[in-house]
């Protein structure tokens, strides 16, 4: 009889799911893991999604006869002692692509090799793998287009069915007393998340099946913050609860130009992880070490104004807000929100980043630092730092009737469609409501054109 364990960790799905099929492949009995780690870590918008995706993995495991169980504790403590505990042969994981949780496979995959233990892992989180795609003098790509044109040739795809049946093995006698599940939080600031998302595998299909019929309006529509027209599938990708692959394929069925824009977008996310994996130091170091010269603001008041949604700047505001409420914020707000906390704020990036780690629930270190250094302009084939994005010229062009600013916003919701985008200009900011800006437009905009231009260029570049 061979046992192995099956430690799930961001592959929260049964279906396309190359480890655990490898896993079912391998073995007569399976024991099924999570281990949560971040007990201490804080509250977090994830770990509220986190929690419900766990239910409902549960759920869809015990459907076809087997069990889940959440452990608390250091993997590298729990696991090592599970495989020994339950005289297993292997432990099978989806490989995790961020250098820090890879390094630790290693470790433990050396700890378990030295118990006879192997550990398999599989790949199912990327299309890509970050080590195989070089230019032609075998350096990483820096740039997204040639990066995507050398690695989308190797993104093949043959779905994998969920398995039909889980024979599980209990937990080793001594080990329950590692059970735990995880708090809901308290208070309940998460409740407005749960009115536009619901976590699990089968959500994350019917999003998908939802976005295909709308997908020829995506290349039109996507920056379009009052309307949905993109997939909103990140907290799924995220999480796992679908792959990139199954998501690629459909589309590529589907056809059309709208599938190549989101193809092309799935491929945003494969260069994310592929520069984090080249640059592991992009999370917490400018990638253009000129950025290391420019004299950063530090101002709490600021910070707290932008994170609450009350600069008063409305697209900002809307977009701040929006994310409070529902974990999550429309593309280009998100470009809109970190220009005016990088450039016309004076802030650097990594408060806008962490903020955002927080607060969304699809936060992913890879896509977050690239997304964060991009808009910044210190990052790998970044936005150069002159392009300071203007919010109400984006608020009048992709919200052109102040859809998403009412939605929430409601101190404005009565300006009427030429003052709600900046309605200190015709003095009509109502009562409760910032009467002009935190950071003026124009001078926010020259200041940190300036800002660059006092930064000393370093003598050489690195990277
Ligand atoms: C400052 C900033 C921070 C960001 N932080 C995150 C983050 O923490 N987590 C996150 O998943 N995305 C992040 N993004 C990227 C992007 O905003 C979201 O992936 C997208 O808004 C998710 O919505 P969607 O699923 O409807 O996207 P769609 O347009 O439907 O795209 C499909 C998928 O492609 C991927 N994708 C799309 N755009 C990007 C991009 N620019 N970079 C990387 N992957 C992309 C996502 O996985 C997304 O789910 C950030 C962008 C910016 C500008």
């Amino acid at each position: 009889m061979s046992r192995g364990i099956y430690w799930f960790r961001r592959d929260l799905r049964l279906a396309d799911n190359p480890a655990l099929e490898r896993a079912c492949r391998s073995h007569d009995e399976l024991l099924l893991v999570y281990v949560d780690e971040a007990r201490d870590a804080g509250v977090t918008a994830g770990r509220a999604w986190l929690r419900r995706s766990l239910d409902s993995l549960s759920a869809d495991i015990a459907r076809i006869g087997g069990r889940l169980h959440v452990l608390a504790g250091s993997a590298e403590r729990v696991i090592p002692a599970l495989a020994g505990a339950a005289g297993a042969e292997a432990v099978h994981v989806s490989a995790l692509h961020e250098p820090a949780a890879d390094a630790r496979d290693l470790r433990m995959a050396q700890a378990l090799a030295r118990d006879g233990v192997a550990m398999r892992r599989s790949a199912g989180r990327l299309m890509t793998e970050p080590e195989m795609v070089l230019s032609k003098v075998s350096t990483p790509y820096r740039v997204f287009t040639p990066f995507l044109k050398a690695a989308r040739p190797g993104w093949r795809h043959r779905p994998r069915a969920a398995p039909e049946r889980l024979a599980c093995f209990g937990l080793p006698s001594g080990m329950q007393r590692l059970q735990t599940s995880i708090a809901a939080p308290e208070p309940d600031w998460d409740r407005g998340f749960w009115e536009v998302w619901t976590p699990g595998e089968r959500h994350a299909q019917q999003r998908l099946e939802r976005f295909l019929e709308r997908l020829d309006a995506y290349p039109g529509e996507r920056d379009c913050p009052a309307v949905e027209a993109t997939s909103r599938l990140s907290p799924h990708l995220h999480f796992g609860e679908i792959s990139p692959a199954r998501a690629l394929e459909a589309a590529q069925r589907r056809g059309g130009p709208g599938a190549d824009k989101f193809i092309a977008e799935l491929g945003w996310r494969e260069f994310a992880y592929y520069v984090l994996n080249h640059w592991p130091d992009s999370t917490t170091e400018n990638f253009n070490p000129r950025f290391d010269g420019i004299d950063w603001r530090h101002d709490e008041a600021w910070l707290d104004a932008w994170r609450h949604g009350r600069t008063g700047v409305p697209l900002v505001d809307a977009g701040m807000r929006q994310l409070w409420h529902e974990g999550w914020m429309h593309n280009r707000v998100r470009m809109v929100v970190a220009s005016y906390l990088t450039k016309h704020m004076g802030i650097h990036w990594s408060s806008g980043a962490s903020w955002f780690m927080h607060t969304l629930v699809d936060a992913d270190l890879a896509n977050n630092t690239l997304g964060w250094q991009w808009v910044a302009g210190s990052g790998v084939d970044a936005a150069p730092y002159h392009r300071v994005f203007n919010p109400v010229a984006q608020s009048r062009r992709f919200d052109p009737a102040g859809a998403y600013l009412r939605r929430w916003l409601p101190e404005l919701r009565r300006l009427d469609d030429s003052e709600i985008h900046a309605p200190w200009e015709t003095g009509a900011s109502p009562h409760g409501y910032p009467a002009r800006p935190i950071v003026d437009l124009a001078t926010g905009r020259a200041e940190a054109l300036e800002r660059l231009a006092r930064a000393p260029k370093p003598a050489t570049t690195t990277g």
